[in-house]
């Protein structure tokens, strides 16, 4: 058998592929980002022609780096951006729409209204979610309104609904396969977790016929085999999970009471609950973090849109820095006699606020402040919002007396003084993995074990190893203060204050 496994990664605001050999080192990557498309205010949209290309391009360049051909994969494994809607015609494979993605805000109004009908709680007792623009359902009814003639062609089941890794399944597969997996569908708003089910009286409630619904299987799954037009072989498609599940199975938690966040354009903190399908009391999500062989492991999710997002405001807005990694340097310079705070609620606030018409604020500003009071804030706001979700996950659910390590990823991971700082706040460590493609290896985990090429869940856990451990070292009094300034900064800026 050939001894190497694809993973791709597609991001919010680019495409990966890894491609990782038998031992599970990475031997070639390929990235390409795509536009962002604003139609209108709180509108995000992209051009699922445009993600499919980047991809491709990804893939590419992933295997010529590798110099190896689709010919030695063994497998591929598909994580993606989660959320995100895509509708397309079954049989000429086109989007009926460009895709609608996880932070557009223009069902919100629905939303509203869908809870001032009292429907929250049944909402959230069948999916785990909570009646936000965020998550996929209230987007597809938007398109099956909005768009002519989508609803009579979606009943007469020529079209299909799929997250990103749907749709590029079935192009992968040449239209053969239409299936997405238990941790994708868990984010729909329209999937039942408790009874594994696209839900129907979800479904009758948003209008959307089940004609258009992708089969759901289990993470490590047969999901159909690649075109050899398209793709150049027959590869199996042999595992899938949302991005940040990926992560939480590349970051190898898969003990009752291990967490990882991860930290990209947003951040997103999983904790794992194991077979327990807890019900959140402080606005928190109930969501699948894994299902294999049939079995489901569940987390509480506690979801923040705005984590390197507000670094790129920095630069490219603001232009007050040349590159990300500028910020950690001029934080580590701010005067520590000047507490500035960014409250960063540029597409509303998420967990545990869901406050969708929340917009962004800064706090202290005087005569003084400069860019490298401004980088510290950025830097901060995103240490204090893991905080809120991690005292939110304490109240939920109690791990006895174990202490709390938190495991961490994404493009911000890199930054050792915003972990040092995430550290310092949270007053607990932060443990930074020699890996930090987490996402691409939880995805090629899931497909090189099924395909007998990478060792099973516990010897995977075993050679999960250790960059760096940041350990809390800030004055406990300095940190209350700090912490009373963020929660004071938060309050006056949630529309309900
Ligand atoms: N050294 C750094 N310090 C602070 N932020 C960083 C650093 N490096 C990258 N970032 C931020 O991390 C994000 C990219 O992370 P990534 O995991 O690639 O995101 P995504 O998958 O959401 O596109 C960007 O928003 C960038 O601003
Ligand atoms: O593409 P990312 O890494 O920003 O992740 C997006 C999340 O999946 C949205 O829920």
């Amino acid at each position: 058998m050939s001894g190497f496994v694809l993973a791709i990664d597609q991001g919010t605001t680019s495409s990966r592929a890894i491609v990782f050999d038998a031992a599970m080192r990475i031997v070639g990557t390929g990235q390409k980002e795509f536009p962002q498309i604003f139609p209108q205010s709180g509108w995000v949209e992209h051009d699922p022609e445009a993600i499919w290309d980047s991809v491709m391009h990804s893939i590419h360049d992933a295997l010529a780096r590798a110099r190896i051909t689709a010919a030695d994969l063994a497998a591929i494994g598909i994580t993606n951006q989660r959320e995100t809607v895509v509708v397309w015609d079954r049989d000429t494979g086109k989007a009926i729409h460009n895709a609608i993605v996880w932070q557009d805000r223009r069902t919100s109004a629905f939303c509203e209204w869908l809870k001032r009908d009292g429907l929250e709680p049944l909402f959230t007792e069948k999916t785990g979610l909570l009646l936000d623009p965020y998550f996929s359902g209230t987007k597809l009814a938007w398109l099956l309104d909005e768009v002519e003639g989508a609803r009579a062609k979606a009943e007469a089941g020529k079209l299909c609904f799929g997250t990103v890794d749907s749709y590029l399944i079935w192009r992968l597969t040449g239209a053969k396969s239409f299936v997405t997996d238990a941790t994708n569908a868990s984010r729909t708003l329209i999937f039942n977790i408790a009874e594994h089910c696209w839900d129907g009286e979800l479904l009758s409630i948003l209008k959307i016929p089940a004609a258009m619904l992708p089969e759901v299987k289990d993470c490590a799954a047969d999901f159909g085999v690649t075109d050899q037009a398209v793709f150049g072989a027959a590869v199996p498609i042999l595992g899938v999970a949302g991005d940040q599940q990926a992560a939480t199975i590349g970051q190898a938690c898969f003990a009752p009471g291990m967490v990882k966040s991860t930290y990209g354009t947003g951040c997103f903190a999983l904790l794992n609950t194991g077979a327990d399908r807890v019900a959140s009391k402080s606005r928190l999500l109930t969501t699948i973090a894994y299902r294999m062989d049939g079995k489901t492991t569940f987390a509480l999710e506690g979801s923040i849109f705005i984590a390197g997002a507000a670094v790129q405001w920095l630069r490219d807005g603001l232009k007050v820095i040349g590159d990300a990694a500028e910020t950690g340097r001029l934080a580590a310079m701010a005067d520590p006699g000047q507490p500035v705070y960014l409250v960063p609620a540029f597409t509303g606030m998420g967990a545990p606020w869901w406050d969708p018409e929340a917009r962004g604020a800064l706090f202290g500003l005087t005569r003084n402040t400069g860019p490298a009071e401004f980088a510290r804030a950025a830097l901060e706001a995103v240490c204090y919002q893991t905080r809120d979700l991690l005292d939110a996950m304490h109240k939920d659910w109690q791990n006895g007396e174990d202490e709390m390590v938190l495991r961490v990823d994404g493009g911000m991971a890199a930054s050792d003084w915003t972990m040092q700082r995430l550290a310092d706040l949270l007053d607990a460590p932060v443990d930074r993995p020699a890996i930090i493609e987490t996402t691409a290896l939880g995805a090629a985990f899931l497909a090189a074990s099924r395909v007998g090429l990478w060792p099973g869940m516990n010897e995977f856990a075993q050679a999960w190893a250790c960059d760096h451990r940041f350990k809390p070292a800030m004055d406990a009094d300095i940190r209350a203060d700090k912490l009373k300034g963020w929660q004071d900064a938060v309050r006056r800026t949630l529309t309900s204050f």
